[in-house]
């Protein structure tokens, strides 16, 4: 297993153009929050906002665009639902992504929104938080696995406890499938218990190295696997790469909202044309260092997610400088 250096996350940072113009460094859209959770959703626009797209598209709640317009005016916001009903493809001068979970809850609602994401661009999507629920219905494996035959990048960042549920569910729906099958067990309740019993079974005794490399495989994204150690998987069987750690972070980043945070910054670097895998290795070493940095202002026990969002631009800083001095 490789582990992310500094080096590496430094060479994948994109950086403005000369002629560039707010488009052209890329569009990121983030459908997030909901009105129990307004908090994720500026969070994860702020950080994408720091992190250089061009222009940040908010898709909230009324509450969230009221908050937005106080605190990143230069955010522009329109309601959830009105995704669906617009264009977000992206071509070779105009990349874009969207971000789309933080903060949502799991109503049948939102689980919708986040199919209608994976099936209305042809741009990155970065699934996070309540979002990932809508991973594991039959609608949104379907619109998954479209996306991967079409060659689309999709990024999925759960913590430990969605992993958990994303590859119970999985394992429940291919345990209840075989048993309909073969009609081996009697009632649907019996099937369920049975499958979900399994699932806990496989699911119990894996890594996290391999938990990430089993998300990524069985729904054709690249995963990063959130907690003290992060590990991205990249679901690509011929490469070398199939799983990279992040050993840098800092405890501190145990906090509500940090989780909130990383996906604004990787949304943002898939916006700007960055490959998803290194999207996801520049993000997650910017992140860690940005609640290292924000550790040694505050010391570790004061840091809060807002803190990590102040600190990313030194942690960027700071991978730049090493750039330079490496003649890069
Ligand atoms: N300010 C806001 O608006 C904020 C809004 N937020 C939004 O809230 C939504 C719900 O997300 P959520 O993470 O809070 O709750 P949920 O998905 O139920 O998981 C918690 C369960 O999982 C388990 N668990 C296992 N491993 C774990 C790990 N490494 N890290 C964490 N948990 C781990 C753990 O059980 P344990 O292992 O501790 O027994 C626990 O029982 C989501 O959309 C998010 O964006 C938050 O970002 C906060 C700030
Ligand atoms: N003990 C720890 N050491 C280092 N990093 C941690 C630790 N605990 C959590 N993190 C990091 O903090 C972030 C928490 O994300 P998440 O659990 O999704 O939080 P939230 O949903 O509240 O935003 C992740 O990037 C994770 O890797």
């Amino acid at each position: 297993m490789k582990s992310i250096t500094s080096k590496k996350a430094a060479r994948a940072l994109p950086f403005p153009r000369l002629n560039d113009n707010k488009y052209t460094r890329g569009v990121c859209e983030l459908v997030v929050g909901s009105e129990a959770f307004v908090g994720a959703a500026i969070l994860a626009v702020s950080a994408a906002n720091r992190m250089g797209a061009g222009y940040i598209r908010a898709y909230v709640c009324e509450e969230a665009a009221r908050v937005l317009h106080a605190v990143q005016p230069s955010v522009v916001t329109l309601p959830a639902g009105d995704y669906a009903s617009a264009s977000h493809n992206q071509d070779e001068r105009h990349p874009r992504a969207t971000v789309v979970g933080c903060g949502m809850r799991g109503t049948q609602v939102e689980l919708r929104l986040v199919v209608d994401v994976l099936e209305s661009t042809d741009a990155p999507v970065l699934v996070d938080g309540g979002g990932l629920a809508a991973l594991a219905m039959p609608d949104g494996m379907a619109a998954l696995k479209k996306r991967f035959i079409e060659g689309l990048p999709t990024v999925v960042t759960p913590h430990g406890g969605e992993a958990l549920r994303m590859l119970q569910a999985l394992h429940e729906q291919r345990a209840l499938e075989q048993t309909a099958s073969r009609g081996v067990l009697g009632s649907a309740r019996d099937a369920k218990e049975f499958a979900a019993r399994g699932a806990r079974a496989l699911v119990g005794n894996s890594t996290p190295q391999e938990m990430a490399l089993a998300l990524s495989r069985a729904f054709g994204v690249v995963c990063v696997l959130k907690g003290p150690d992060t590990f991205i998987a990249s679901g690509d069987e011929e490469s070398d790469r199939d799983v990279s750690a992040l050993y840098q972070g800092t405890p501190a980043l145990a906090k509500a909202g940090t989780g909130d945070v990383l996906a604004g910054v990787i949304g943002a670097l898939l916006a700007q044309g960055v490959s998803a895998y290194d999207a996801c290795v520049a993000g997650t070493f910017v992140h860690a260092r940005a609640g290292v940095l924000a550790s040694v202002d505050l010391g570790e026990t004061c840091v809060t997610a807002e803190d990590v969002l102040s600190h990313l631009a030194p942690a960027v800083s700071a991978l730049v400088r090493k750039l330079q001095k490496e003649g890069n």
